[in-house]
């Protein structure tokens, strides 16, 4: 199945030997980057298996006799009587839906919300979407669960603004799947991939779940970005922190903050304060809610791009007598850091930058373009965030070189 779903390409190979090949790849990319000896080797998953806290699944019409037939007989509920449908992941490089019962890497709970949905769909007769025609009513499942708390968060992507019978759905979901905490429904009648819409209505519970990272505790919606595998960012946030040395003298820069993960931690742990940067002013708003949930009152977050940010920040700190000293903690996308921000934390000059990376490559490129402006870097520490996959993420700690010029 791994070599059709379009899920994991590494499925196959035994976990230590996929943790030896990242090791590889990691030594390839930084070969000439990094000095002997500050190349980790990268820390494996406890367990590597359903470890995807967020899991997306897709409905579609069973097209053909023979899907259909094996959609019927895929059903656990042999009294259904509605149109024959499809979940599961798609083919790899297509549009074209793989059912899929169970998944090595998907939260089990998580996985039979969405089975549990096409059971219900399929007993009350409600269309799954279909993406040529753009008819059909159910899109997507988005199934987020708490990795500590447990709780569970369902949003059902519509075609349109009614969901029919909507207490009885909820009802029957929550009968089938007591774990479930709430429900939100998001409308999304664009011809897109992009998953959800802009309009939602909360249909059962709060309409958000809450979880814990780290010893804080973070507000999830169903836009809301939150790290995948939230198991394993407590291993990766705790060395990205322990590198930065914090000992509560140092301002630190949260650059690309999302919903100020990183920051809060830093904020908890030794930061004499934190301001944090991103683009998304939804993400923005939730940091915000984050510090004020947990507490923290020395962190503070900006919406903005983060290269502007730097270089004002530069600005500023240029005219200051004695400036605070500086850690930057940045979490670029995988297309990693613009030369325009990469300039201005070189003209910043912060005694040290934790750089945590979804993409070696672009992290490598990147360090090239520090080590140009004088900073060197002195350990580079390889997570294994994402088992069966070849993704890597990287942390590299860089410091200013002794004589090096703002
Ligand atoms: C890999 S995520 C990191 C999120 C966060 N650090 C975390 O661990 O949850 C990258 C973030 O960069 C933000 N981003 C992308 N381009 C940006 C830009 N030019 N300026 C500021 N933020 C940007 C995205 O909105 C996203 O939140």
């Amino acid at each position: 199945m791994s070599d059709r779903c379009g899920g994991c390409t590494a499925v196959e190979v035994p976990y230590a030997d996929q943790l030896a090949a990242k090791d590889a790849r990691m030594a390839e990319l930084f070969a000439g980057v990094a000095p002997a000896g500050a190349l980790r080797p990268i820390i494996g998953m406890a367990d590597p298996t359903h470890y995807r806290n967020k899991v997306i699944s897709p409905y579609a019409p069973a097209r053909g006799r023979g899907a259909r037939q094996a959609a019927r007989a895929a059903r656990s509920d042999k009294s259904a009587h509605g149109p024959a449908i499809l979940t599961g992941m798609y083919e790899r490089g297509t549009h074209r839906l793989i059912p899929t019962a169970s998944c090595l890497i998907e939260n089990e709970q998580a996985k039979a919300v969405t089975l549990a949905v096409r059971d219900i769909m399929e007993r009350h007769g409600m269309e799954p979407y279909d993406e040529d025609a753009g008819t059909g009513l159910v899109r997507h499942a988005v199934v987020r669960v708490g990795h500590q708390s447990g709780e569970v968060l369902v949003t059902i992507v519509t075609n349109g603004d009614e969901l029919p019978a909507s207490k009885a759905f909820c009802r029957e979901l929550v009968r089938r799947c007591p774990f479930v905490t709430t429900v939100v429904q998001n409308v999304n009648t664009r011809q897109t991939n992009v998953i959800l819409g802009d309009e939602e209505r909360v249909l059962y519970g709060p309409g958000f779940i809450l979880d814990t990272l780290c010893g804080l505790s973070f507000r999830i919606s169903s836009q809301s970005f939150y790290q995948v595998s939230a198991g394993q960012t407590e291993v990766l946030y705790d060395e990205a922190i322990r590198l930065a040395g914090l000992d509560g003298t140092q301002h630190v820069i949260d650059a690309y903050c999302g919903t100020g993960t990183i920051g809060l931690v830093a904020a908890a742990r030794g930061a004499a304060g934190v301001t944090g940067v991103d683009v998304v002013e939804s993400a923005i708003r939730d940091a915000r809610a984050n510090a004020a949930h947990n507490g923290i009152g020395n962190a503070q977050f900006m919406a903005a791009d983060a290269a502007v940010f730097m270089r004002a920040l530069a600005a500023r700190r240029a005219d200051e007598a004695d400036p605070a000293p500086l850690v930057v903690m940045m979490d670029p996308p995988r297309s990693g850091a613009s030369p325009e921000f990469l300039d201005a934390l070189a003209a910043l000059a912060p005694e040290r930058v934790v750089y945590i990376s979804c993409d070696p490559a672009t992290q490598a490129r990147d360090i090239r373009h520090l080590a140009r402006a004088g900073y060197e870097v002195s350990v580079v520490q390889p997570v294994d965030m994402f088992p069966h996959t070849d993704h890597i993420e990287s942390i590299a700690l860089l410091a200013r070189s002794e004589g090096a010029r703002p």
